[in-house]
Parts: structure tokens; sequence; C-alpha cells
């Protein structure tokens, strides 16, 4: 099966604008897209990248320009089945990607946090994706309208997309990969005072 990354590569992480720089957030990125590569792998499948521009990684790539939904449509419209996995994922692990890669259902899907679809398997020929909002229930619905039988992923792992700074602090406290080792590098902490974690970025980052 098929196992593509969407990699929105020029300006990736917006909604952290504020707290890292663009620059940074571009590192950040790519440390996340690096554990999420590497997951897959480890899952025994060799991930194919769907980017928005050229990208410099050892990794098959597909360059499309378009938003995400008509470039990841564009590849579920020539393919099946294929899996989805977003490159925001750096809790993901191959045990976790294992549980979506192996539901038996036409349509798997993975949801995130706040309702979006963070990774799916379609192996319905004519299921189509529309990200953003509350895709996750879009997902459903498109996948019955077309006749397809829908599972569901119920793991924390594949449900923390790293969108905002409240979600670094789900990185700080389980993560042990590479945008895990970013965040140390770049002075990003826990504050764990009370109440809710949350996270600060310390001087000498
Ligand atoms: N190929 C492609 N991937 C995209 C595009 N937009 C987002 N992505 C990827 O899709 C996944 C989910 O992205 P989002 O969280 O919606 O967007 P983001 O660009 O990462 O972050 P924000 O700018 O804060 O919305 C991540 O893997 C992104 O890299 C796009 O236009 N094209
Ligand atoms: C891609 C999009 O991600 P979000 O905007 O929820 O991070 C979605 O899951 O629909």
């Amino acid at each position: 099966m098929r196992v593509v990354v969407p990699f929105a590569a020029e300006q990736p992480k917006t909604r952290l604008d504020g707290f890292l720089t663009a620059a940074e957030r571009r590192e950040f990125a790519d440390a996340m897209l690096a554990d999420v590569l590497a997951a897959i792998r480890e899952s025994g499948h060799e991930p194919e990248l769907l980017a928005t521009a050229p990208i410099d990684r050892n990794v098959p790539t597909i360059v499309d320009e378009r938003p995400l939904t008509a470039a990841v449509n564009a590849i579920l419209e020539t393919d099946s089945p294929v899996a989805i996995v977003m490159a925001d994922l750096p809790l993901a692990t191959p045990a976790a990607l294992a549980r979506l890669f192996e539901a038996s259902e036409d349509v798997v899907l993975a949801p995130g946090r706040g309702g979006g679809t963070n990774a799916l398997v379609a192996r319905h020929p004519d299921f189509r994706v529309d990200y953003h909002g509350t895709s996750f229930l879009d997902h459903r619905e498109g996948a019955r309208r077309v006749g397809a039988s829908v599972g569901t992923v119920d793991s924390f792992r594949l449900a923390t997309d790293i969108d905002e700074q409240m979600d670094l602090a789900e990185l700080l406290v389980h993560g042990e990969g590479t945008a895990r080792a970013w965040l140390d590098r770049a002075g990003v902490r826990l504050v764990r005072d009370e109440g809710r974690v949350g996270v600060e970025r310390t001087e000498n980052g």
C-alpha cells in the first residue's frame, strides 16, 4: 500500500507564528516530518512525500502546488488503496500506524483532536477527501455516501497533531524523537505550576 505524507514545505505551521520564527517553524516542521517518516518505515512501509515544493530528503516526492485537498484527491483518483498520514504527528508510533494500516474497512479514519483527520486509509476507489474544518465528520459522511464501510482508529498518538502552542506540551510530555529534541534545543520547556500544563521559552533557547 502507498503511504503518502502531505507536507507544506514553504510556510509550515503558521499557527505557531509568534512563538517560533518562520525559520524555526520550517526546522521544527522538518523535525516532525523526520519522526513521521521513521515511524512509517518502522511499520514496514516506504513513505512518499506530497510536498508543495521540492525538498531535499531521500524520499520519493511528488511536488504539487495545489491546496491540500486537491493534491490528495489527485492521488486518490489514480490509486487505491492509499494511506494519507500527516507530517505533524511526531508522537506517531509504528504500532499506532500498524493499527491504521491493518484495519479492514474500506475507509479507515484516525481523527485528530478538534475534528480533523490526522491519518486515513482509502481502499474504496470513489472516496475523496475534504480537509479543514471538521474533516473527520465530512470524511465519515463522504465515505458512507459512496457506500464504503468506515472504521475509526482510537489512538492518542495519532490524534495529537501539533498545530498550536499548547500542543507543544503534549510533545514535551510524551515525545522522544527528533521533534522533541528540537524543542529541547530551542529552549521550549514545560510549565507545570498549576492547572493545565503549558509551555514557555527560556532565554538560552
Ligand atoms: N501537500 C500539501 N500539504 C499540506 C498543505 N497544507 C498543509 N499540508 C500538510 O498537511 C498536514 C496538516 O497541515 P495543517 O496543520 O492543516 O497545516 P500546516 O501548514 O501544517 O499548519 P498551519 O499553517 O498552522 O495551518 C501537514 O502535514 C502539512 O505539512 C498543502 O497545501 N499541500
Ligand atoms: C488537515 C486538517 O488539519 P487541521 O487543520 O485540523 O490541523 C484536517 O485534519 O482537516
